[in-house]
């Protein structure tokens, strides 16, 4: 058992001998029952839960790549991320779920300090990649992003050929000879699933290809830079059941070197690829754990209301 399962809210569903995702979808909540979920939590409690739920099984034999501690983000005056704090275990996929606009991207967004990018928007707390402090401004933003990419929900090739879009990101980082490239564009695309589909269209355009290559050419583009962590972003919502089925497979086969984060809609698709799994609500973390817990037994009333399609 988990700490998060022992320490269970009073709405939890622990002893239920029903799993959670076999029990009927019908949309029964209401606000009440929200609230009665809720229970008062200081927030040192909350990140203790948070960043050692899933210590029982999963993060015992990964340790953490990214810790997050009491990360609080505003737009402008909006608070769109409260007091955030949980654990990514090293080659592991973690997925954030959660209704839309609980703060799934933004928190995504975070790891890698897209937000920096955009004025009249603040950070506060500490989000450490492998101990470091990410969010410290002495970070070089272009090396962080070079050990944690990311790859969006809409496929976005450059306009150049599949080859180029690969060696232009590699170029930024390192000064490669001709045959070094050439082999790292073919490693990339290899590991990407993509090479025996291109190798004959290298010199193509990488916006001839159909959506799903696309999106694994975004992935190779990513995975070529060699990073440590890869942000998948809604990564398959454009995509066909085929080639979602393609970037699945893929994200299973990336974690044996990259520690992956998912943000999803698609509470199936967190179930099958992931194997710790965040709920989010609101702008905080309600929940965090080893995926078949938060699947049968989550711990809290609400992250039950959501998988069960209650509400969201
Ligand atoms: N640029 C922005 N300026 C102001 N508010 C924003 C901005 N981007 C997002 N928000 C707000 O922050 C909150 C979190 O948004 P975010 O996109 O992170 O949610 P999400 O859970 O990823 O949603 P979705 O599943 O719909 O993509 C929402 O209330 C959203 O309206």
């Amino acid at each position: 058992m988990t700490q998060t399962q022992a320490r269970s809210a009073p709405n939890a569903v622990e002893g239920s001998s029903t799993p959670v995702s076999e029990r009927p979808t019908t949309r029964q909540a209401h606000d009440g029952d929200h609230a009665a979920a809720s229970t008062p939590e200081s927030s040192d409690e909350t990140r203790a839960r948070n960043e050692t739920s899933s210590s029982g099984s999963e993060q015992a034999q990964h340790e953490a790549k990214l810790l997050v501690r009491d990360l609080n983000f505003h737009y402008g005056d909006f608070q769109a991320l409260k007091n955030i704090s949980m654990a990514v275990p090293a080659n592991q996929v973690t997925a954030f779920i959660g209704p839309s606009g609980c703060g799934k991207s933004t928190l995504l967004r975070c790891f890698n300090r897209i937000h920096d990018l955009y004025p009249g928007l603040k950070t506060q707390g500490e989000l450490l990649l492998d101990g470091q402090n990410v969010l410290d401004r002495k970070v070089d933003v272009n090396l962080l992003r070079a050990r944690i990419g990311m790859v969006f929900q809409k496929p976005t090739p450059f306009p150049m050929s599949v080859y180029d879009n690969i060696a232009f990101g590699v170029k930024l980082y390192e000064r490669l000879s001709k045959r070094d490239m050439d082999e790292r564009v073919e490693w990339a695309l290899k590991k990407a699933a993509l090479w025996d589909e291109v190798k004959d269209k290298l010199k193509q355009s990488g916006q001839a290809l159909s959506g799903g290559q696309q999106q694994r050419l975004c992935i190779a583009r990513t995975i070529a830079v060699k990073p440590e962590v890869i942000l998948l972003d809604e990564p398959t919502s454009a995509l066909d059941p085929i080639s979602t089925g393609y970037i699945e497979d893929l994200i299973n086969e990336l974690k044996r070197d990259y520690t992956i984060v998912i943000v999803t809609h698609n509470m199936q698709q967190a179930a099958r690829v992931s194997d710790i799994t965040a709920f989010m609500y609101l702008g905080e973390l309600i929940e965090c754990d080893d995926t078949d817990t938060i699947f049968t037994h989550p711990a809290n009333k609400q992250t039950e209301d959501y998988i069960t399609g209650r509400y969201g």
